[in-house]
């Protein structure tokens, strides 16, 4: 029961429905008594020949009266509690996500989209649910079950309430077994939903690649097997919540089944009347909920206790990268400069940046080079503090970047990542998205200079076009050029595009290069590629090697001394006049 104390945050927050729809709970459950109580007084007053109309009519009135403000009650907890329980997933699901989205990128190496899905759906529910219906359980449990054995004990007999409630404790034993068997299978139940749902995002999003290896039907398959175990694992839930129900109700015969045969021998001795035995009986009836409830409430609270742990372990992830105490809230732009001894992702791993020391003057353009996978997308996410630095740092004018707020920092930046990604709205939404009252004609511009204006107004809407999944498809080379006017609009003192015109020709990547220089002057941008074209203009040229700079310095400068630069530079000039001459 220890998940009550936990949500008490919740329940004190919103205690005035809780506190109204337990009291209503209580007083519906006192209300339950009295019938059973008139109709053993009726049957008295018949078997003593001394009913008559006016008595007749009152005792119907109390029920009817007593029927109808149950009706009332009934229905006004459940809107109070069980409402105020939807509130509760509301907010969790709220703080989950709000969790979710300050998370660093290693969060999501870890933690998988689908498992992440679940919790955020699952769990929340069975949180809900404990809420509600455990709520509901708890308080029926004990109150209306502790007032239906006080009342069967001291207006009725005692010792046949004793002696009718002895198979109570095998009762009580079953369902605390069965309880913890559940928690086992559920908690199993609901990993294999969460594997069920990674296998859903996963085919979903790698759809093409599945199609374009012929892997449908193992794919289809494969997800059939993971769906026949949640079936499998969810079935060994179900058989145990089915146990419930059954041995309460052979617990509760037992019950009538002594009641009747020790009530009867009562009645032949006088004990008690035959009306006493008929309300006794009824009242055994009445029982038979509570005691379901106490079944209930085992599993409801099994369940939200497994589910609310997992959401908490979620929600005590702490980001690995968040603002500093006393982080200051602006950064005045200025000169970059790196200092990094040495940067490594984590401890096993094989790859490390060293001795990166260089600085960007503001407004400058800085270009990347190097062969793939030696650490120029490691620079860029060091600036944009995906990760943070162990020793040494980037200081951005005269302050480190891990003394401002992320916040502060990232205003300052427009990233073009090399995995581009475009929401399934309009391009002219996908454009804007950075700059909520962007006018249509600076999203024109952007996207003019992105050499991407021609291409959208030859789609059907033109800028209203809906890409993705719902709409258009898009070349990956069109996709670059919106992702590059998106960062473009905003126009951001640190343009970043990391790799980002791999995909369009060499001639729109000059277009686009000389429509940025134009634009940008006074900005700084950083630009990494395969492709020296790319960088050329640049003021200053860093080639990586294994994470270390093997050579620095202008076009000029590199092209004319032996190295790296200038035998790429050379045979990408020697390629591209060869596609020329091919054309
Ligand atoms: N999140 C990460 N955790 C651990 N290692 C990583 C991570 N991201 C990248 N790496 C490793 O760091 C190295 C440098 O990667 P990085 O992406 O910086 O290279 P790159 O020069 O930008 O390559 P490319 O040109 O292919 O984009 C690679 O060996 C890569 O495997």
């Amino acid at each position: 029961m220890s998940i009550f104390k936990d949500l008490l945050w919740f329940f004190k927050q919103e205690k005035r429905s809780y506190g109204i729809g337990i009291f209503l709970l209580v007083l519906v459950a006192l209300l339950e008594l009295i019938p059973p109580k008139v109709i053993g007084m009726i049957i008295d007053q018949i078997a003593k020949k001394g009913m008559d109309t006016n008595k007749l009519v009152i005792f119907v009135g109390i029920i009817f009266i007593n029927g109808l403000l149950l009706y009332y009650f009934r229905f006004k907890w459940r809107t109070l509690i069980f409402g105020s329980s939807l509130k509760l997933a509301r907010q969790l699901r709220n703080n989950l996500y709000s969790h979710f989205s300050t998370m660093s990128p290693s969060f999501y190496q870890k933690n998988r989209i689908g498992d992440l899905m679940a919790h955020a759906t699952n769990d929340v529910q069975s949180v809900r649910e404990t809420a509600g219906a455990g709520i509901l359980t708890f308080v029926d449990s004990i109150i209306l079950g502790g007032s239906v054995l006080v009342m069967m004990a001291v207006s009725i007999s005692w010792k046949l309430t004793l002696v009718s409630l002895i198979p109570l404790p095998i009762m009580a034993i079953t369902t605390q077994y069965y309880g913890k068997l559940l928690h086992q299978r559920f908690h199993l139940a609901q990993e294999s939903f969460s594997e069920l749902n990674n296998k859903v995002q996963e085919s979903m999003s790698g759809l093409k690649v599945i199609r374009s290896f012929g892997q449908e039907k193992e794919d289809i398959q494969a997800f059939r097997a993971q769906s026949d175990i949640v079936v499998e694992n969810n079935m060994k839930v179900a058989r145990v919540d089915a146990l419930f129900d059954p041995t309460i109700m052979l617990v509760v015969s037992i019950s009538y089944l002594i009641a009747i045969v020790y009530g009867s021998k009562l009645v032949v001795s006088d004990e008690i009347s035959i009306g006493g035995l008929i309300s006794f009986v009824t009242y055994l009836g009445i029982l038979i909920w509570p005691m379901l409830a106490i079944g209930w409430l085992f599993n409801i609270v099994q369940r939200g206790r497994a589910s609310y742990d997992r959401i908490r372990t979620l929600l005590a992830v702490e980001p690995e990268i968040k603002n500093a105490k006393g982080a200051l809230e602006h950064l005045e732009m200025g000169d970059i400069h790196y200092a990094i001894s040495s940067f490594k992702y984590n401890e096993e791993s094989n790859f490390e940046l060293k001795n990166i020391n260089f600085t960007v003057k503001e407004g400058q353009t800085i270009g990347i080079v190097g062969k793939t996978g030696q650490g120029k997308t490691t620079i860029l996410k060091l600036l944009l503090r995906e990760y943070d630095t162990q020793n040494g740092g980037v200081t951005i004018g005269y302050s480190n970047i891990k003394d401002v707020t992320l916040n502060a920092l990232r205003n300052h930046i427009g990233y073009v990542p090399q995995e581009h990604f475009l929401f399934s709205t309009s391009v002219s939404e996908n454009i804007g998205f950075g700059k909520e009252d962007a006018t249509s004609e600076e999203i024109e511009r952007a996207a003019e200079i992105a050499s991407i204006h021609d291409d959208i107004l030859g789609f059907l809407d033109g800028y209203e076009t809906v890409v993705g999944e719902r709409g258009v498809s898009l070349s990956g080379g069109q996709k670059q050029r919106i992702s590059i006017a998106r960062s473009l609009l905003v126009n951001p003192n640190i343009l970043i595009l990391d790799d980002c015109l791999s995909a369009v020709d060499a001639k729109t990547e000059e277009k686009i290069l000389r429509s940025l220089k134009e634009d940008r002057v006074g900005k700084t941008t950083f630009i990494t590629s395969h492709r020296m074209s790319a960088v050329m203009h640049s003021d200053l040229i860093i080639v990586l090697d294994e994470g270390d700079i093997i050579q620095k310095g202008t076009h000029e400068n590199l092209v004319n001394v032996e190295g790296w630069y200038k035998e790429m530079f050379e045979r990408q000039q020697l390629e591209e006049l060869v596609e020329q001459g091919g054309m």
